[in-house]
């Protein structure tokens, strides 16, 4: 398998190239230079199969060149077994045609932690074989940093940078990443917000100079193999369904776009979905650009639900490459204006979007009324996040006869804030995190400047 960059000028990378490779070197993400895809026989065939074997299924197409397919199902079957609940991806019935498929039940409880204690493994494999360290750089909104942290943090190849915004993550996110002490972990917190720190990973691989010769990787979903991982769940719930021989319908929490663009892949790579629902809180963009053909940043705002505080969304990227017929030449110049104000996209692309995409937008306050009232009426306590993709999903449905997934991206525990706000009792932590309000912290508050920020990675780096 092959991976070419959205800009068009990167050389073409293999898989491993790619994994240690994070951000194309034009600015872009890498993607594959063509999908492997499955008849629905095939799929049909991975009915009975347990998640880490289905996820062999899918995982070895896009890795088969760099990875020995013994020690690709060690790794996978490792990282699954890490989770806590048997069918590692479980769905829950809240009514009739409507799902949500919870994926929390990994270490960190969010769905990062499909793809990031995979991740772990993987570059650890490849830098074992190669003799070689590499400098994570990092930037969350609050679950990818716990996630990586925790994927990372026993490797002797890896030191791992995390940014996130100061003071806009919930306190146990923060607890999550900060009581890990490893030496080779760093937490960052940025006067900042997400966006500022997103952007100041980008810049830095764009001049790697800081690092002395050095190399650096990403966790974030810039990074190939993070999306690759989470297109499994996908085939999951559909097998888990019906499908193939029956089309599902999925709602998606989106921030970055990484999880939902992971959706879309599924869908091209021959699982009947018919509908991809993005949902977003106040920080909208996606929704507009949906809905209105209005790509423009607005001011990022802080919600109930932080870890979709995003206005630039890495992979709407990856999407737009495919919609502008993979012209990288096309999409370095989009890139290149909406840097500098709002775009738009050309009529047919965006015509191709919205055929692609429903979208709806949730405010705080349906946030914590969707939280109530499903609880009321089920009993299940919604997280803020999973909250926005069920009242989306109402929204959007076209069609009732087709079950509704809303994926659950995150546990209630780490956001007691909107739960308490919907009038409900905040959920007790789950025992491997009884003390996290005990444990002691380590994280260093820094101004929003890439320089300060490099020079304290420069100065906390292993040889
Ligand atoms: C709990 C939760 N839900 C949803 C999202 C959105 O996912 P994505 O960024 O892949 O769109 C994130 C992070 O981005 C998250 O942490
Ligand atoms: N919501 C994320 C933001 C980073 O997104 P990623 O998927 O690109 O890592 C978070 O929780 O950090």
């Amino acid at each position: 398998m092959k991976y070419i960059s959205t800009r068009g000028t990167a050389p073409v990378l293999n898989f491993e190239e790619v994994l240690l490779a994070g951000l194309a070197s034009d600015g872009g993400l890498y993607v594959p230079e063509t999908l492997p895809s499955f008849s629905k026989e095939e799929i049909a065939n991975w009915a009975n199969l347990s998640y880490a074997e289905l996820a062999f299924k899918v995982i070895s197409p896009f890795v088969s060149d760099s990875v020995a397919a013994s020690d690709l199902k060690k790794m996978i079957d490792e990282t699954y077994a890490g989770f806590s609940h048997s069918a590692v991806a479980p769905l829950k019935e809240l009514g009739t045609n409507e799902w949500v498929q919870e994926l929390f039940h990994g270490p960190t409880l969010a769905f990062k932690d499909f793809a990031l204690q995979l991740l772990g493994r993987l570059m650890d494999y490849a830098l074992a074989k190669r003799g070689e360290r590499l400098v994570i750089m990092g930037a969350t909104s609050g679950d990818t940093g716990s996630a990586a942290i925790e994927g990372c943090r026993h490797s002797d190849h890896l030191d791992i940078f995390i940014l996130h915004p100061h003071n806009r993550v919930s306190e146990v996110q923060r607890r999550q990443m900060t009581t890990i002490l490893e030496d080779n972990v760093f937490n960052i917190a940025l006067e900042g917000n997400f966006d500022d720190c997103q952007q100041m990973v980008k810049d830095s691989f764009a001049d790697q100079s800081f690092l002395n010769g050095r190399k650096l990787g990403a966790v974030n979903s810039i990074n190939w193999a993070r999306i690759m991982s989470q297109i499994v769940y996908y085939f999951s719930a559909a097998l888990a369904l019906g499908g193939p021989y029956r089309e599902v319908s999925f709602s998606v929490p989106t921030g970055n776009f990484g999880d939902i663009f992971a959706g879309y892949l599924a869908k091209q790579m021959g699982l009947p979905i018919k509908q991809l629902v993005v949902a977003t809180n106040r920080n909208d963009i996606l929704h507009r650009v949906i809905s209105g053909n209005d790509m423009s940043k607005g001011t990022l705002e802080h919600t109930l639900s932080p870890s979709m505080d995003i206005m630039v969304s890495s992979n709407f990227e990856r999407l737009l490459f495919d919609v502008y017929g993979r012209d990288g030449a096309a999409i370095a110049d989009l890139m290149d204006r909406f840097k500098s104000g709002p775009v738009k996209l050309d009529g047919a692309r965006w015509d191709s979007v919205r055929e692609l995409f429903d979208s709806a937008a949730v405010n705080d306050e349906d946030t914590c009324a969707t939280i109530a009232s499903v609880y009321e009426e089920t009993g299940y306590l919604l997280d803020p996040h999973t909250a926005i993709g069920v009242k989306a999903g109402r929204e959007c449905n076209r069609d009732a006869s087709v079950p509704m997934i809303t994926l659950a991206t995150a546990h209630p525990v780490k956001f007691p804030d909107a739960v308490l706000k919907a009038g409900l009792d905040a959920p007790q932590l789950p025992p491997h995190m009884a003390d996290l309000f005990e444990r002691e912290e380590r994280v260093s508050v820094i101004d929003n400047d890439i320089a300060q920020v490099q020079a304290f990675m420069a100065g906390h780096m292993h040889d």
